[in-house]
């Protein structure tokens, strides 16, 4: 049986105006059947910051077939801001002169709720940077502002159950306030990206056990997108066996692993002088891929998400990165077999605290009653190095 994109006329009611060359009628019953064949229904993927660095490399995945699938048609639904505007037209040129089969549809525009309609994934990628001296606090709310307005969009016009991955920082907190001005969407269907540190920390323990990074698994990060991030090296498996045994250096997972895991993005912006976004789109691509592929039997894959009724005995209501699985249709569920000892528990605690305060910061974002801020300039800035 041939399945096939409904005509565009038909699309276009659905969703933004489109761009360019991508205004085109077209018909795919009439293209090329060795390649339409199998094709299914076009995805709508909205992105946010899309004219940003991360975006520059992630779009081009998404157009090519390696993050939805060769059978997968992708519409692109980019938000800018009011400065990028000039850009985010680039950024559509660039994706015209591509020529990707299973491009069908750009739009391009700043009204989250014009480029929001339909939307089956929306990437926020678009956040606002640190400015010069601005506290933690500040940078919440500005940020937390930005993903009020835009969670509320979510809920007005996007698909009923679009899956959302925040990767503009700080990730955790702006995907808890998207979620809270979303009530129409299922909370479960919210994401922070933490798929770079498990990255990261994978690649820390194929370094450290000289084993490549094809056999390292079951990588668990925990907890707030921040130094107190938790990478879990006491369920980790290298080559089947515990990471643990394979490296026995437990001084060097105490003492360096971590850190070593949370300060990459400096490192390597003291290399060449740019943040990594290449290597953050690549996660962007394995965190999508994670949810709409299923998981290898005992792997997991690391992602921030609502910690309601978890099986650890982390408070509900944060956004927290726990080690997930999925069965390949766009939802996952917590693993509830990793070993929790005292130390991990220690570790993860701390971050509950953090991300508890961060929740209380931005109170008055998600209609908490007398919300308090107890995050002060005194604190000790968490924010990972390498990330604006
Ligand atoms: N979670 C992670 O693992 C991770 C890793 C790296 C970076 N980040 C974060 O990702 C974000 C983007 O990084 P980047 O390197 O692409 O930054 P960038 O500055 O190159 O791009 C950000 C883009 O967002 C746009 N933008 C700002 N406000 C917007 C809004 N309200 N709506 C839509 N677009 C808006 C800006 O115009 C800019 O083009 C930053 O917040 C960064 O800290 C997260």
């Amino acid at each position: 049986m041939q399945t096939t994109t409904a005509p565009a006329a038909t699309e276009a009611a659905e969703g933004p105006a489109k761009y360019g060359v991508f205004r085109l009628a077209y018909d795919v019953a009439n293209e090329d059947p060795a390649l339409t064949r199998n094709w299914k229904k076009t995805v709508h993927i909205a992105v946010t910051g899309a004219s940003g660095q991360i975006s520059n490399h992630l779009l081009f995945m998404l157009a090519s077939g390696e993050v939805f699938g060769r059978d997968q048609p992708v519409a692109l639904q980019l938000l800018g801001s009011q400065r990028s505007r000039e850009a985010l037209e680039g950024v559509a040129m660039e994706l015209e002169d591509s020529l990707y089969p299973l491009l069908r549809e750009v739009s391009i525009g700043i009204d989250p709720r014009e480029i929001f309609k339909g939307a089956d994934y929306a990437l926020m990628v678009g956040a606002q940077p640190r400015g010069p001296g601005m506290e933690r606090a500040d940078l919440l709310d500005l940020n937390g502002r930005i993903f009020k307005d835009q969670g509320q969009a979510l809920n007005d016009v996007a698909s009923p159950d679009v899956k959302v991955l925040v990767v503009g920082n700080p990730c955790n907190t702006n995907a808890l306030i998207a979620m809270e001005n979303a009530p129409r969407i299922p909370r479960k269907n919210f994401h922070a990206l933490t798929r770079l540190d498990e990255n990261r920390a994978k690649c820390q323990l194929a370094l450290k056990s000289g084993k490549f990074y094809t056999n390292v698994n079951r990588v668990a990060i925990w907890g707030n997108h921040s130094t107190t991030q938790v990478p879990d090296f006491v369920n980790a498996r290298i080559g089947g066996r515990p990471a643990i045994d394979v490296i026995g250096d437990m001084k060097w997972f105490r003492n360096e692993f971590t850190p070593t895991v949370a300060q990459r993005g400096g490192a390597l912006i003291k290399k060449w002088g740019r943040s990594s976004a290449a290597s953050t789109a690549v996660s962007v691509a394995d965190a999508i891929r994670a949810l709409v592929t299923p998981t290898a039997p005992g792997d997991c894959f690391s992602s921030g998400v609502i910690t309601d009724g978890n099986p650890y005995g982390i408070p509900d209501g944060l956004i927290f990165s726990m080690p997930c699985r999925s069965t390949g249709d766009g939802n996952y569920e917590i693993c509830d077999d990793f070993i929790i000892d005292d130390w991990l528990r220690s570790k993860i605690n701390a971050s509950v605290d953090e991300l508890v305060k961060e929740k209380e910061c931005v109170g008055h974002l998600i209609g908490t009653p007398n919300p308090v801020c107890r995050i002060t300039k005194d604190d000790e800035d968490t924010w990972l190095p390498g990330e604006n």
